[in-house]
């Protein structure tokens, strides 16, 4: 396949519409801030308030070392920005600035459990800004600055460093340095050359470039191979104009003056600029097998796809997540800083930049295994041209990088509080990490890369149409809406939704030239059920979840997705009037429920109301063939209110029959009950019953009836914090999705995605 129809069909796009509503939506903005106490009695309030909060205060003065134990210090890191260099979008100010930081704050919590907040400062005087900084050092325990331009950043950040003793870290520089030098050694590596004799340019000469040509420089690339440019073009030895001492150090001596000329003949370019910076002629110029490092944000200097229509044989990356080689600093900020806290670092020195550089290239070059490759697009990656760096979602980086950083801050002594064991380490930051990125990025991923036709029963609705825009512009497929044409065209005007676009189809039941075929099909097998051929008639004219579920028993959609405007059991009753389950198998409902560290499926959530011990067992397999379509090799618990067998009771019966019934059947997975849901989830409460089969914490929880699988999976999500996705129907012969009534945008398009899944063959 040529690299651009790859690219094309890698790509995503969201419009501007969906990411100012993204950030509308429910709480303006990204972040919150959650109490890690509670704060329920009079008792809380004098522990945590006046008078318990003296005591800690006093333990902090006699001995600072202490804030890491008792408050967020040890945790916590300030996203501090003036807003002079936001992204590649230049100087817009440091309001402008915050929904980047936010982004930045919450990239730390997902991936690396750092706790976030971002800060901006309103001044482009130099002092002013160092002077604002340099006293919150009690409040955090480390400073993450950020989109603060050249060459003021390069004084800011040396004389925090100098007046502050936690780490100040400017992500622009460093950051990218660090994964820019991590995906250029691979590069290297993959086009033949060393750090000696390759010929490097590098467009922009700010804050990230200079960063960037340092740190190369110090890891042993030859500095008369580097021709840095700017907006005036080369920067030569004894250029007049736009210089500064930065730019000035890394002047060569050379007769090129654009950057055209200095590309002519490169190996390597790197673009730290501005979008469309470079243009057909100068990529074509470039050496055999070019390395294209197109950084620029969000736009890079060329897209992949304009390179690839000049030549086939470059290795090339962009700032972005939606081509393959994302270099871009998400890679390294929260994993960096997680290693630094964790040793209270005193500063974030080049043993540690160059410990990340060479954990994450180290990184690309390892076979991916089972379990990470659901981070990846479909197809497990392979390092290779299209396979330089690690993707932001990959679930080894949490448990290397920060590895790395904290053992070189403890070589190079300044780790206040130095590991000693260091494997049990990384295996504690495996588990900071939240797994429904990695779930859901896979299902994408790989429906992206099999579009599907899924219909949205209730196409009349605004939210439903908002969820197909979206299905449709992120690549995932045709979004078939059903609906009479007036009231979903006046919804449409009201709403100001445009649906006359690519990826987007309307189909009116009335006027739908398949009505007969449907309806026949329904009438063959309603007949024998007290239906007749009018009343058939009438549910394929009026009833747009028959219609829709027709549709995809007939061929003509390949998945749909209901339920924003019915109860959950009509939806349902509708689509199996259609729809039998696949042969052989059981209709149920999982529900992921995913927790910080952990995700549990629950089921049955949707299906059986009180389940026989042959349906547990039924329900037992379903939910283990699910969780292993998901990438999660299941241990299934059956759970009661009693553990093997105490306290009796009649209920627990049909749990312990429906493990006898398993025992017969052979089944290729673990599981094993009853018991109780703290023994299931608990390895200490597991411990305590030795002859347990399970080799691990359950991650499938089979429910002895419906009622305490939907109260403990609400319990969950409204109590305990997790994301609830689902029930997900399991075991129909066709693809359908319900969605919850009054579902939002965002939960119909998981939920039309998940359709989507399934019905990948
Ligand atoms: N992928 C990633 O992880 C990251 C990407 N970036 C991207 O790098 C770019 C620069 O960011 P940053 O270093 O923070 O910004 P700075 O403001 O510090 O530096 C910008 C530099 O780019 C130069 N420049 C701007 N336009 C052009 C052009 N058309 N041709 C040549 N040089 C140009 C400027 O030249 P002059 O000195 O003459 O004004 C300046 O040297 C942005 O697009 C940003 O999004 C930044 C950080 C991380
Ligand atoms: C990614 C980033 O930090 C930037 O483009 O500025
Ligand atoms: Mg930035």
């Amino acid at each position: 396949m040529p690299a651009s129809d790859k690219a094309d069909r890698i790509r995503t796009s969201v419009t501007e519409q969906e990411a100012l509503d993204f950030h509308a939506q429910g709480r303006p903005g990204k972040l919150e801030i959650a109490p890690t106490k509670p704060m329920a009695t009079q008792r809380d309030l004098s522990l945590a308030y006046s008078p318990g909060v003296a005591v800690p205060v006093k333990a902090i003065a006699a001995d600072p070392g202490t804030a890491y134990d008792y408050t967020t210090r040890g945790n916590m890191v300030a996203v501090i920005t003036n807003g002079t260099a936001i992204l590649g979008l230049g100087n817009l100010g440091a309001l402008a600035a915050k929904p980047v930081m936010e982004g930045k704050s919450v990239l730390f919590k997902r991936f690396a459990d750092v706790d976030s907040i971002d800060l901006e400062v309103d001044t482009e005087n130099v002092d002013e800004f160092i002077n604002s900084v340099r006293y919150l050092g009690p409040s955090f325990g480390g400073i993450n600055l950020e989109d603060i331009k050249a060459p003021d950043c390069f004084i800011i950040e040396q004389r925090l460093r100098e007046l502050m003793d936690i780490p100040v870290f400017h992500d622009d520089q460093h950051g990218t340095a660090i994964i820019a030098a991590a995906g250029l050694i691979n590069a290297l590596e993959l086009t033949g050359r060393d750090f000696k004799n390759t010929r490097l340019v590098c467009n922009g000469a700010g804050a990230a470039a200079i960063a960037c040509i340092e740190l190369i420089k110090a890891m042993g690339f030859n500095p008369e191979n580097v021709t840095l440019c700017d907006t005036k073009g080369v920067i030569y030895q004894g250029r007049p104009e736009g210089m500064n001492q930065w730019k000035s150090a890394h002047a060569v001596k050379t007769d090129r003056r654009t950057l055209a000329e200095a590309m002519e003949g490169a190996d390597v370019v790197l673009g730290l600029s501005q979008k469309g910076a470079f243009t057909a002629d100068m990529i074509r110029s470039m050496a055999a097998n070019p390395i294209i490092f197109a950084m620029a944000n969000p736009d890079p200097e060329i897209t992949p796809e304009e390179v690839a229509d000049i030549r086939s044989d470059a290795i090339m990356a962009t700032g972005r997540s939606d081509y393959p080689n994302q270099v871009n600093n998400v890679l390294g900020f929260p994993y960096i800083f997680r290693g630094a806290l964790d040793v209270r670092a005193s500063s974030i020195n080049d043993a540690m930049k160059i410990a990340a550089v060479r954990s994450l290239a180290a990184l690309a070059r390892e076979d991916v295994p089972d379990d990470v490759a659901a981070a990846y697009q479909g197809t497990r990656p392979r390092f290779g041209a299209e396979y330089i760096i690690p993707v932001p979602f990959d679930p080894r980086l949490i448990s290397a990088i920060p590895v790395a950083v904290a053992k070189a801050a403890m070589e190079t002594g300044v780790a206040r509080k130095p590991i000693t064991d260091l494997d049990a380490y990384a295996r504690e930051l495996s588990a900071r990490r939240d797994p429904i990125a990695a779930t859901t990025q896979h299902l994408y991923e790989r429906v992206r890369n099999h579009p599907k036709r899924v219909v949205f029963a209730e196409g009349e609705e605004e939210q439903v149409m908002r969820a197909a825009i979206a299905f449709a512009n992120q690549g995932l497929g045709t979004a078939i809406l059903v609906g009479r044409d007036d009231p979903l065209k006046a919804t449409a005007a009201r709403a100001g939704i445009d649906l006359d676009r690519p990826g987007i189809e309307v189909v009116n039941a009335r006027l739908s030239t398949r009505v007969e075929a449907y309806t026949e099909y329904l009438y063959s097998r309603l007949q024998r059920k007290g239906y007749l051929l009018r009343d058939c008639q009438r549910l394929i004219n009026t009833d747009r979840n028959h219609f829709s579920a027709c549709m995809v028993t007939l061929g003509d959609a390949d998945a749909m997705v209901t339920g924003t405007t019915r109860n959950y059991s009509t939806a349902l009753e509708d689509v199996r009037r259609c729809i039998d389950p696949q042969p052989g198998h059981r209709v149920i409902g999982v529900s992921l429920a995913l927790t910080r560290g952990r995700t549990v499926l629950v089921a049955d959530t949707a299906v059986h109301d009180m389940p026989t011990a042959e349906e547990l067992a039924d329900i037992a397999e379903e939910a283990a063939g699910f969780a292993r379509s998901f990438g999660y090799e299941p241990r299934v618990a059956l759970l009661a209110y009693s553990t093997f067998g105490h306290p009796t009771g009649e209920r627990s019966e049909r749990l312990r029959e429906a493990v006898k019934i398993l025992d017969t059947r052979r089944v290729d997975f673990e599981y094993d009950g009853e018991m109780g849901a703290d023994v299931a989830l608990n390895a200490h409460r597991m411990e305590q019953y030795p002859f347990c089969r399970l080799s691990g914490t359950a991650n499938v929880l089979v429910m002895p009836a419906i009622h305490s699988a939907s109260i403990s999976t609400k319990m969950l999500q409204e109590l305990g914090g997790s994301t609830v996705m689902g029930p997900i129907l399991v075991g129909l012969g066709k693809s359908v999705q319900i969605a919850s009534m009054g579902a939002k945008d965002t939960d119909i398009v998981n939920m039309a995605a998940i359709a989507a899944y399934n019905a990948v063959a």
